[in-house]
């Protein structure tokens, strides 16, 4: 088990998931520095989690092996250009899950030498079935890579990717995937509704089904098209509601909406960051 102490700037939805998911695999809250604006969110972190609580970020560059930014990318510059003279004084792995702020962005305002890995993690984080794409400036070192792949690891999957370009098109599938996959089973949920089932059993089915397709998805050696066909009896309900979704553009509709994804990422780049 990883035994560096890791700083979160940024106690959020995703720093949660991700301090949740580490001190579920193991790690030790103690070993744990998270900072905020909001002093409700620290001190919520403090009583449930039982980490370490700082209002000022400096205290998290010197407490932390790591510093993971997990502010929204909107704030990250103003952060960084903060801990910029404190990381010249250490040698300090930094971690950005930031979607669309590249590595030229955070070598502008954190300075040319500092060990950055950018990463785009997502929610299932909280449960340890997150997926999390790295990639690594030519300033991490072989050991800083093992480090922040444990980190990530212990929360889910972990791919590097030697093309950071490749990062917008991952926050499309992966990063914001989970909000797809929970947006068709509010569909579903409200459809189910109208066939007259309760909300309760509803919701059991759609869960249970979501689970049960990503597992045999996951374990099958058939792709998603094949373990389709073998729920789609010819004639049958299955077959009815595919040509239904078909018929109605979903594919398409699929395309557009992870284009669109991806494109908000590269503009997110440009608007916010330095490139
Ligand atoms: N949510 C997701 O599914 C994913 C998010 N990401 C990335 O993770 C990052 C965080 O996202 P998310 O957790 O959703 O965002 P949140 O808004 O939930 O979390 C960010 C937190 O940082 C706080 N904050 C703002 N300014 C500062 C500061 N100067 N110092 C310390 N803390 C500060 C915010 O407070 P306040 O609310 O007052 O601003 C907020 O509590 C983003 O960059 C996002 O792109 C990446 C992958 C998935
Ligand atoms: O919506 C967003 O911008 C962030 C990045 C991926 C998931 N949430």
């Amino acid at each position: 088990m990883n035994t560096k102490t890791i700083g979160f700037i940024g106690g959020g939805n995703m720093a949660t998931s991700l301090m949740r998911g580490l001190i579920a695999s193991g790690h030790s809250p103690q070993q744990i520095w998270v900072s905020d604006t909001v002093p409700e969110t620290l001190q919520a972190h403090a009583d449930q989690l039982h980490v370490n609580i700082a209002a000022d970020n400096a205290n998290i560059v010197n407490e932390a092996d790591v510093v993971v930014l997990a502010v929204k990318p909107q704030t990250l510059r103003d952060v960084c250009l903060q801990i910029a003279p404190q990381l010249k004084q250490k040698n300090v792995l930094v971690v950005s899950i930031a979607a669309g702020i590249s590595q030229q962005s955070l070598a502008l305002w954190l300075g040319a030498n500092t060990a950055i890995v950018r990463c785009m993690p997502n929610t299932p984080a909280l449960v340890q079935t997150g997926a999390t794409a790295l990639h690594a400036n030519p300033q991490v070192n072989d050991e800083q890579k093992d480090l922040a792949e444990n980190i990530l690891r212990a929360v889910g999957l972990t791919l590097w990717f030697g093309d950071e370009a490749q990062l917008d098109a991952v926050t499309a599938v992966s990063g914001s995937g989970p909000a797809y996959f929970f947006l068709l089973m509010e569909a579903m949920e409200r459809a189910a509704l109208e066939l007259g089932l309760d909300e309760h059993s509803a919701r059991l089915l759609i869960q249970q089904t979501a689970l049960g397709a990503a597992k045999i998805a996951l374990e099958s050696a058939e792709s998603p098209a094949q373990l389709r066909a073998r729920v789609t009896s010819p004639g049958g309900t299955t077959q009815q509601a595919v040509e239904t979704f078909l018929q109605h553009g979903f594919v398409d509709l699929v395309a557009k909406a992870l284009h669109a994804a991806r494109d908000r990422s590269i503009e997110m780049s440009k608007q916010l960051g330095a490139d």
